[in-house]
C-alpha cells in the first residue's frame, strides 16, 4: 500500500451463506479524495463498508483503513461511518445525541456539530423519533462529522434528502474535505449528485472492482463515439455499444485516433462512463480497469 492511500483492499472477499458478496477485490483510495462508490443493487457496496469498519470480517484477503486492518473492537476515532439505516436513539432528543457524541468521542467538535444542525434547521429539543427521514439524516451526518474523522464512509446518505438538502450535504462534504484533507467514501445510486463532487470513482459489479481511479483520469481514458449504424469500431476497445436503426453510440477505451468522417467523439460524463460500464457488466464477464 502506498502511504498516500487512505483505503486499500487486496484480494478482498466476503462470502455469506448464499454465496460470495465480494470476491478478488483490489483497489485503493488516496488520502483526501471524495470517492464515489457505485454499483448495481447487490454489488457489494454495503458489505465493503462493513468490512472496512470492522463490522464484518473478510472471508479472504484484506482491507486497510489508514494503514490499519479493522477489527471488531470498535470503529477507531479517526474513522466515521454513516450506515444506510442511520442508527440513532429514537427516544433521545437531538441535544441528547450531541451530549452522547461529546461523551463518547475524544475528538468531538461540539461547535461544528451544532453549526451543521443549525444550518440544516433541525430543532435541538426535538426527539429523534419525531424527525423526518431527511432531518434524521442531517443529525446522523452531524454525529459523524462532529467526530472530525480523517476517513468518512457514507452508505447512501442522500436517499432521504430533498434536492436542496442533497446539495447542502454535498457542499458540506466538499468543504470539509478541502479544509481538513478528510477522505470520503460515499455510495449512491444518484449519479448526477456525484458528478461535481467526487474526484475518485470505485465501481463494483458482481462483487468485483470494475473501475477504480481518479475521475479525471478515467474520463480522459475513454471516448464516447456516435456514428453511422453500419460504422466499424475496433472491438477490443469497445466497453459498450448501443445501436438504433440510424446510429451507433459506443463507449471506447483510450483516446484513439481521430474518428472517421461521420463520427462524433467527446469525453464522456461521469454518468455516461458509469452507465456504459454497468450495462456492459450486466451483459458480459466484467473486466477490471484501474486508472494509472
Ligand atoms: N447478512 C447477509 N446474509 C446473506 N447475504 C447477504 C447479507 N448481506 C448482504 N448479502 C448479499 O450480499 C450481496 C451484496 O449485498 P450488499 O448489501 O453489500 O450490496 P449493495 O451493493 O450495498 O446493494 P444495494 O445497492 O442494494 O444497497 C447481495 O447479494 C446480498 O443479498
Amino acid at each position: 500500500m502506498a502511504s498516500s492511500d487512505a483505503l486499500t483492499a487486496t484480494g478482498l472477499g466476503k462470502r455469506y451463506r448464499r454465496g460470495w458478496a465480494l470476491r478478488d477485490c483490489d483497489f485503493s483510495v488516496p488520502h483526501g479524495r471524495i470517492s464515489a462508490l457505485v454499483g448495481p443493487n447487490g454489488a457489494g457496496k454495503t458489505t465493503l463498508m462493513a468490512l472496512a469498519t470492522g463490522l464484518l470480517e473478510p472471508t479472504e484477503g484484506q482491507v486497510r483503513v489508514m494503514g490499519r486492518v479493522p477489527d471488531s473492537r470498535g470503529i477507531p476515532a479517526d474513522l466515521a461511518f454513516l450506515a444506510q439505516d442511520k442508527p440513532l436513539y429514537r427516544g433521545f432528543t437531538v441535544a441528547d445525541m450531541l451530549r452522547a457524541g461529546r461523551a463518547l468521542n475524544t475528538t468531538w467538535d461540539q461547535a461544528y456539530a451544532e453549526r451543521l444542525l443549525s444550518e440544516a434547521g433541525v430543532p435541538r429539543a426535538a426527539r429523534i423519533g419525531t424527525l423526518s427521514g431527511g432531518q434524521r439524516t442531517r443529525v446522523a451526518l452531524a454525529m459523524a462529522l462532529g467526530r472530525r474523522p480523517r476517513v468518512l464512509m457514507l452508505d447512501e446518505p442522500l436517499a432521504d434528502l430533498d434536492p436542496i438538502a442533497r446539495d447542502e450535504v454535498m457542499r458540506t462534504l466538499m468543504a470539509e474535505a478541502a479544509d481538513t484533507g478528510m477522505t470520503v467514501l460515499l455510495s449512491s445510486h444518484v449519479l448526477s449528485d456525484l458528478e461535481n463532487v467526487c474526484d475518485h470513482l470505485l465501481l463494483l459489479a458482481d462483487g468485483r472492482t470494475r473501475l477504480c481511479g481518479d475521475v479525471a483520469d478515467l474520463l480522459a481514458g475513454h471516448r464516447l463515439l456516435v456514428g453511422p449504424a453500419d460504422g466499424d469500431l475496433a472491438p477490443d476497445t469497445v466497453v459498450e455499444r448501443r445501436k438504433t436503426a440510424r446510429q451507433v453510440t459506443a463507449l471506447v477505451r483510450g483516446r484513439g485516433p481521430a474518428p472517421a468522417p461521420g463520427w462524433e467523439s467527446h469525453e464522456p460524463t461521469l454518468e455516461e462512463l458509469v452507465m456504459a460500464h454497468l450495462r456492459a457488466g450486466s451483459a458480459a464477464a466484467p473486466a477490471r480497469e484501474v486508472a494509472a
